[in-house]
């Protein structure tokens, strides 16, 4: 196992209101991986983010990135990472080329005219350099925000929320930007709301609720645990136990044995609900209702920290 590119090791914020943003955490991110930080608002997402770029002060432990400690050798460290932010904060009356030029000059960076074209070309800014960052659009600007985050050639590019808000056209355009740069060798962190983002785009996942990072896991191996779903089947005679015969299926009682609960994996190729519903009628059980829910993303929080207390 190679050295991990990004080590966050005790790291936690209480900002001056007292709000406790981030408790002590732990984190190992793999060179070349695409990591995903996923979680709901206020979750602690961009406090870690900005943490590690250098832009919020920890309250608590150290943070190294390939080898550098983040705060003692702030520039050497700084200089290994892009940032996406959630906000523009650009000069709205430089060009795009001129503003991108400028941000790689600030990491020390001569003013390589191949890779910015490059980059820029990558986000279907070519055409639009010479543009003033004030007549672009929402969207534009957003792809600004990323041309200068890649344009000083970062080994580790932090994506906060990339397509909370933008348009399908961005978004298929920022993933695939996302997969060509991970090919390069980029290291990508990316933070969302969205579960979909989450398994469209990474290897491995990190869900963060209430300033806690709850687990850190596989992409793979966490959506067989977001594919979760349950399914009731609300009887038509109330049932005292559950028959032997339907020791197969994950079914338990609820409501006073009213309803059948059913649990099963929606993402695998069989999810066995129309073998239960035969058993169910081979064994003369009855029913009124049927209803499946996916589990909302509050859902899987729920169910993680449970899953938590009772490890
Ligand atoms: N500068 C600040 N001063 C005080 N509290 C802050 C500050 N920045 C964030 N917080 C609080 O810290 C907590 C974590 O916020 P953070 O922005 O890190 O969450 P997030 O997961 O990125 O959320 P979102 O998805 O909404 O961006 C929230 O309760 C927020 O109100």
């Amino acid at each position: 196992m190679t050295e991990p590119i990004l080590t966050v090791a005790g790291v936690s914020k209480t900002y001056d209101s007292g709000t406790v943003a981030l408790q002590p955490t732990d984190l190992a991110i793999n060179r070349g991986e695409i990591f995903a930080l996923l979680g709901p608002n206020g979750a602690g997402k961009t406090t870690l983010i900005n943490i590690i770029c250098g832009i919020v002060t920890p309250s608590s432990g150290t943070i190294t990135v390939d080898g550098h400690d983040a705060i003692r050798e702030m520039r050497q460290a700084r200089r290994r990472i892009g940032l996406v932010p959630q906000e523009l904060h650009v000069d709205m009356f430089e060009t795009v080329l001129a503003t991108v030029t400028f941000s790689r000059r600030l990491f020390g960076r001569s003013g390589h005219s191949d890779y910015i074209e490059q980059v820029l070309r990558d986000l279907s800014l070519w055409d639009k350099r010479k543009a003033k960052i004030m007549e672009l659009s929402g969207g534009m600007k957003r792809r600004v925000l990323i041309a200068k985050a890649l344009a000083h050639e970062p080994e580790i590019l932090f994506l906060d929320e990339p397509t909370a808000g933008v348009d399908v056209a961005l978004r298929r355009d920022m993933w695939k930007l996302v997969h060509k740069l991970r090919a390069g060798g980029t290291t990508i962190i990316l933070t969302t709301h969205y579960i979909e983002e989450a398994e469209e785009m990474a290897d491995r996942v990190g869900v963060i609720n209430q300033g806690k990072l709850l687990l850190v896991d596989d992409k793979d191996a966490l959506m067989q645990k977001l594919g979760k779903r349950e399914m009731d089947i609300t009887l038509s005679e109330p049932m005292a136990d559950i028959p032997a015969a339907l020791s197969e299926w994950d079914v338990s009682l609820a409501e006073d044995g009213r309803r059948l609960r059913y649990v099963f994996d929606a993402t695998a190729e069989r999810t066995g609900i129309p073998s239960l519903l035969r058993k169910l009628a081979d064994l003369g059980i009855g029913f009124k209702d049927l209803e499946t829910s996916k589990s909302s993303l509050e859902d899987i929080f729920v169910d993680l920290v449970a899953d938590k207390v009772a490890a």
